[in-house]
């Protein structure tokens, strides 16, 4: 069974900037208020297992994508599945299967590192998670900031907070949205340290960044997105040699302003 699979998948944003005196205008005096298609029929698949990477760059859809597979948002066509269970009908078992750090750093800050993840542990239905809490912040160099307060932390640390959040209930995937922006050298390395061992005990890592260097050395396949497309998908090592690139960075330059002379690969 696929770990993430994602069918004719199309998200149209009836604008945000619809909101205030602009409701106002007629719509064909301000290009704004029109709907906008964030996603535009998106299909493949992520088998058990793998490091994916999802790349493109700002505003491609990446975070949109991961909200429709959160189920943090209805897509406006096409489905979604998380090993298995419909994102939409089997919300729940879906949810359950899936872990999710986000890109931005939202908190409760009235909680310690703890209670936060007892909390989150809770959301799940899970009680007396104590042991694997710990060993989580033991992995993510937490240990001694259990008992902080999470205003308290830096920026940096909430982010480990995030990952740590993301894994409490065991999620065989886990979706990673921009993990390193903003985190030093060390929380990277011990990061993908701890990532690189969930993949290799089965988890599967589906991965979005704008650090190309890490995409090459952590992902074993990867999809481009361009204006909610998908542009390129095809393992790593193959999308660098298909545009004859030294690094990925190379063929992402390349592929998003010449794109593919050949089919995509799926
Ligand atoms: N709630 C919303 N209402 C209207 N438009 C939105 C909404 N959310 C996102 N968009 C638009 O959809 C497009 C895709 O945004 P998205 O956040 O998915 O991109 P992204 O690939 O994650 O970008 P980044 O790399 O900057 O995080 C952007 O043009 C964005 O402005």
């Amino acid at each position: 069974m696929s770990a993430v699979q994602v069918q004719h998948l199309s998200k149209v944003y009836n604008s945000v900037r619809n909101a205030g005196w602009r409701r106002f205008l007629p719509s064909r005096a301000d290009p704004a208020r029109a709907p906008f298609r964030a996603l535009d029929n998106v299909s493949f698949t992520v088998e058990e297992g793998e490091f994916f990477g999802l790349l493109g760059p700002n505003g491609a859809g990446k975070t949109t994508l991961i909200s429709l597979l959160a189920g943090l948002s209805h897509p406006t066509a096409g489905s979604a599945s998380i090993c298995g269970f419909d994102v939409a009908a089997q919300y729940k078992q879906a949810r359950r299967s899936l872990g999710v750090v986000p890109q931005e750093l939202v908190y409760d800050p009235f909680f310690t590192v703890r209670e936060t993840l007892r909390l989150q542990s809770g959301y799940f239905g899970i009680h007396r998670n104590d042991d694997w809490i710990d060993e989580i912040l033991h992995n993510l160099g937490l240990t001694d900031k259990a008992d902080a307060n999470m205003r308290a932390l830096s920026g940096g640390m909430k982010r480990r907070v995030l990952v740590a959040q993301a894994l409490v209930h065991r999620p065989p995937v886990i979706i990673l949205d921009e993990p390193t922006a903003g985190v030093d050298v060390d929380l990277r390395r011990s990061l993908w340290d701890f990532i690189v061992r969930l993949n290799k005990s089965g988890h599967t890592i589906m991965l979005t960044t704008h650090y190309l260097e890490e995409a090459e050395a952590l992902c074993n396949r990867i999809a481009l997105l361009k204006r909610g497309q998908i542009v390129a998908l095809d393992t790593t090592q193959a999308l660098m040699a298909r545009v004859g690139g030294r690094d990925l960075e190379e063929a992402f330059v390349h592929i998003m302003h010449n794109g593919l002379q050949e089919e995509i690969a799926s």
